[in-house]
């Protein structure tokens, strides 16, 4: 399988190289040449799979051509050893017809650690066959920092530098990347937003000298290796409801677009889904874009679901690359435009054609909340404000007879603040981070000026070489 970028300019790569590439040289996104279709027949045959068999088999479609199919399973067997629960990412019914997907079972609670977990394998697997050395930076709102610090520390492999928005995580997630001391991970607090700490990352892409000089590499979701992760627990929990006999609908509490564009990929694949809602939070541009074709950018505002605090989805690029029928210079002219003007509105038939695939539902604090004392009086469901949001998102969308599975994307206990103001239930964390509030932190605390932040990765990268 080769992969092109969305806006255009760079060669086609294979998957292996656009794995350590993270983000295209012309600052657009890796995509698939074409998609990978599976026949009802196979889909049915994966129903007997366990689960990090059903995922390698959908990894080796998009990694063909670079890593064979018995070499996935034994990075997937890996991969989900350390999860808690035997299902990996269990089904709970908590209403009638409407299922959450807890995808929290990892070792940081949010459901990030699916598809990072696999990456840390697969990064592993490659720089050895290449005896390569690469560094990670990535950005984030509060759960991929902490999941990619679990998945690469100790490597030696490769170094990683996380940038979170200072005092804009919970103190949970925030603990969970800040109280890990592996020589090879550095945290830097930015004086900013989710969106200004993901606009370093992409300026440090841009930046090729800097690029080139430290072997850049990303796992956000801007690598086209973490969407191809999420997509087999989309296609694990349809094939449980029936499919491909039946068809099923998503719902997903969204913020930089990767998770549900998993779950729209797993459609391209032919599984059938009938219907596609986002939830989000009042930074709802994503929302606005989906019910008034009105995709302009306002102040990012703090919320009690602060990994969905974004303004700029990122992978929506890539669903507009596909509403544009592939045509990447369109589609490089609309963000380009996008950044500039910090508005977008798209063609009405392009809009249409997004409407007819999504539907959208936006919660502000107080519906979260309100949303989560029901989900737990009406069900006992203990929900985090984000599942919380997938949930209401997934109730709206329901229809007869159509299981709604909902992704529950992290633990309550990474959210105890909320959770006790809807609920009046203290979220325990789970033995691992029982002592996470005793733990010591290390972290710096940088502006949001480009310069700054690679002059401390790089005197990172000296002192970890240093000590190696
Ligand atoms: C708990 C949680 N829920 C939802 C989201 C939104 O997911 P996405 O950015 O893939 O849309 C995130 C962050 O990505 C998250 O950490
Ligand atoms: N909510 C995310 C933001 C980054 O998302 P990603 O899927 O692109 O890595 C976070 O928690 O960091």
């Amino acid at each position: 399988m080769q992969y092109r970028s969305t806006r255009g300019d760079a060669q086609p790569r294979s998957f292996s190289d656009i794995l350590l590439a993270g983000l295209a040289e012309d600052g657009g996104l890796y995509m698939p040449e074409t998609w990978p279709q599976f026949t009802p027949q196979e889909w049915r045959e994966m129903r007997k799979l366990s689960y990090p068999d059903l995922a390698a088999r959908i990894l080796s479609v998009f990694a063909e051509g670079s890593i064979d199919l018995p070499t996935l399973q034994t990075l997937c067997a890996r991969a989900y050893a350390g999860f808690s629960h035997a299902a990996i990412a269990p089904l709970v019914e908590v209403e009638n017809g409407l299922f959450s997907m807890e995808l929290f079972h990892g070792p940081t609670l949010a459901f990030k650690d699916m598809a990072m977990q696999l990456l840390g394998q697969l990064f592993e697997h490659v720089l050895t066959e290449r005896n390569q050395r690469v560094t990670i930076v990535g950005a984030t709102s509060g759960d991929t920092g902490s999941a990619a610090i679990e998945a690469f520390r100790g490597s030696p492999h490769l170094s990683v530098a996380i940038l979170h928005p200072m005092g804009r995580t919970s103190d949970v997630q925030r603990r969970q990347m800040t109280t890990v001391k592996d020589d090879n991970i550095l945290n830097i607090a930015v004086e900013g937003t989710f969106d200004d700490c993901q606009d370093l990352v992409k300026a440090m892409f841009a930046d090729t000298q800097f690029r080139n000089e430290i072997n850049l590499s990303a796992v956000n979701s801007i690598n086209w290796a973490r969407i191809a992760a999420q997509i087999p627990y989309y296609v694990r929990a349809a094939l449980m409801m029936g499919a491909p006999d039946r068809e099923v609908s998503f719902a997903v509490p969204t913020g930089n677009f990767g998770n549900v564009l998993a779950a729209w990929a797993a459609s391209k694949m032919g599984l059938p889904v009938r219907r596609l809602c986002i939830g989000s939070n009042r930074n709802d541009i994503l929302t606005r874009f989906l019910t008034s074709n009105d995709m302009s950018m306002r102040a990012v505002e703090p919320s009690y679901s602060p990994s969905m605090d974004i303004q700029i989805s990122s992978n929506f690029e890539r669903l507009l690359f596909e509403l544009l029928d592939r045509d990447a210079e369109a589609c490089r002219n609309t963000m380009l435009a996008f950044r500039q003007t910090g508005r977008m509105t798209v063609d009405p038939a392009v809009w249409q054609r997004a409407k007819d695939r999504f539907g959208a539902l936006m919660l502000d604090d107080e519906a979260t909340l309100a949303e989560m004392q029901t989900l737990w009086e009406r069900s006992l469901y203990l929900a985090d404000p984000h599942s919380a949001i997938g949930l209401a998102a997934g109730r709206q969308e329901q229809e007869p007879g159509i299981p709604m599975i909902v992704a529950a994307t992290a633990h309550p206990a990474k959210f105890p603040d909320a959770v006790r103001r809807a609920t009046g239930i203290d979220p325990a964390l789970p033995p691992h981070l029982a002592d996470l509030f005793t733990r010591e932190e290390r972290y710096e605390t940088q502006p949001n000026e480009l310069n700054i932040i690679e002059d401390s990765v790089r005197r990172h990268l000296a002192g970890h070489t240093h000590k190696a």
